[in-house]
């Protein structure tokens, strides 16, 4: 299909296009048999995030069953660290856990020499998914990501998740030097792996600033606006018309000023965002992406349409991608993911 035909990229570019395009963040994972079983079969995660067979085909999983208007590369936010050369593995049950970088000595072992090559798995996987949309999945567009400097930053000097960041956060105030060179780093990093997906393929681009909340409005502006925008500038110089996506969650009030600083054409919303707030204060010409509550999904029924259809008639006549405010969760019941997907279509 003629890529301006695609409804996720005329959407992007600022039409209201109705029914919306849907996708829906984590759409290929754990809540899916088809993905736990190839997952065994990789062996860890990381080695299926480096397998471009098996990875194109974890991406286009999701899509096979419900037909959505995006795939989004199968990886993750942490490969740019791995590539970097920062110890990283995923232990079963409790998330990523990285070798922590919080001193000079630490820093200076990352070696951006490094990313191009540890990079190149991935970016073939990116071809194969492009192929393999032309020839299955002709009307869907395909999605290339990354995290945003300051969410990258959190895991990579905290070492795992699943807290809040301190000692990034601390790091942040304290030697705002080191943590400034440090998303530099990532700044270029983030920008050379974009485009290189963008080469291979990718037709839009989406920068996960999954932590941007949990910074005050000063260090939200210097930590996740700026260093954003700065990737936005340098990939606008190359790509001037590739659809960009920013999601900064957790930024309540201050989304309209991310989105017109950073520059992204399309912001994705939150689950605990207002539409109606996004619909009156993001101006109209920035597309608006998001926000059912992921666990709205596990529960389904009557409640998980209730509110897709409020959602739905929140976002009429607005240019809108349909998705959810978070990542589907593991405990996700595939059909409830199928009968979302006909009420979206329903529009
Ligand atoms: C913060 C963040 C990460 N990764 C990501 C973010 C930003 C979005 C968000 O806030 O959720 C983004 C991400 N991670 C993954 C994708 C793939 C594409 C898709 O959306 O389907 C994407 C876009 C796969 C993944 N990334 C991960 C899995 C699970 C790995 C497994 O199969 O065991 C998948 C499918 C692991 C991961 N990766 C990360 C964590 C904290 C975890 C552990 C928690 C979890 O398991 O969900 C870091």
């Amino acid at each position: 299909m003629d890529p301006v035909q695609k409804p996720l990229l005329r959407a992007l570019a600022g039409e209201a296009v109705w029914p919306p395009p849907f996708w829906l963040m984590r759409q290929a994972g754990r809540y899916l048999p088809e993905y736990r079983q190839l997952r065994a079969q990789a062996g860890d995660f990381i080695s299926l995030c480096n397998n471009p067979p098996l990875a194109a085909e974890v991406t286009l999983q999701p899509l096979r069953r419900f037909g959505m208007d995006g795939a989004i590369l199968f990886s993750d936010i942490l490969m740019v660290p791995w590539a970097l050369g920062q110890g990283l593995r995923y232990a079963e049950g409790e998330g990523p856990l990285l070798e922590p970088v919080r001193d000079a000595e630490a820093f200076a072992r990352l070696d951006p020499s490094m990313l191009r090559g540890k990079i190149a798995s991935i970016i073939e996987t990116v071809s194969r998914v492009s192929a393999g949309l032309a020839a299955e999945a002709p009307k869907a567009a395909l999605i290339g990501f990354a995290g945003s400097p300051f969410t990258v930053a959190c895991y990579m000097v905290e070492g795992k998740g699943g807290g809040e960041f301190a000692h990034a956060r601390r790091m942040a105030y304290g030697d705002p030097v080191l943590f400034g060179k440090l998303i530099r780093l990532l700044v270029d990093a983030t920008v050379e792996y974009l485009l290189a997906q963008a080469d291979a393929g990718a037709e839009a681009l989406m920068l996960f600033d999954s932590w941007a909340g949990l910074l005050p409005p000063n260090q939200f502006r210097r930590w996740s606006i700026e260093p954003s925008a700065a990737i936005v500038r340098a990939i606008r110089k190359v790509r001037p018309d590739i659809p960009l996506i920013g999601f900064p969650r957790l930024a309540g009030p201050l989304l309209p000023e991310y989105a017109a600083r950073v520059g992204v054409g399309t912001v994705a919303m939150d689950t605990g965002m207002d539409p109606r707030w996004a619909v009156a204060n993001v101006p109209p010409g920035i597309t608006l992406q998001g926000n059912l509550d992921p666990q709205v999904v596990v529960a389904g029924g009557e409640a998980m349409e209730a509110e897709a259809r409020a959602l739905l008639a929140a976002m009429r006549g607005r240019p809108f991608v349909f998705n959810l405010g978070h990542g589907i969760v593991p405990p996700t019941p595939p059909e409830h993911v199928g009968a979302l997907a006909r009420i979206i279509r329903m529009g």
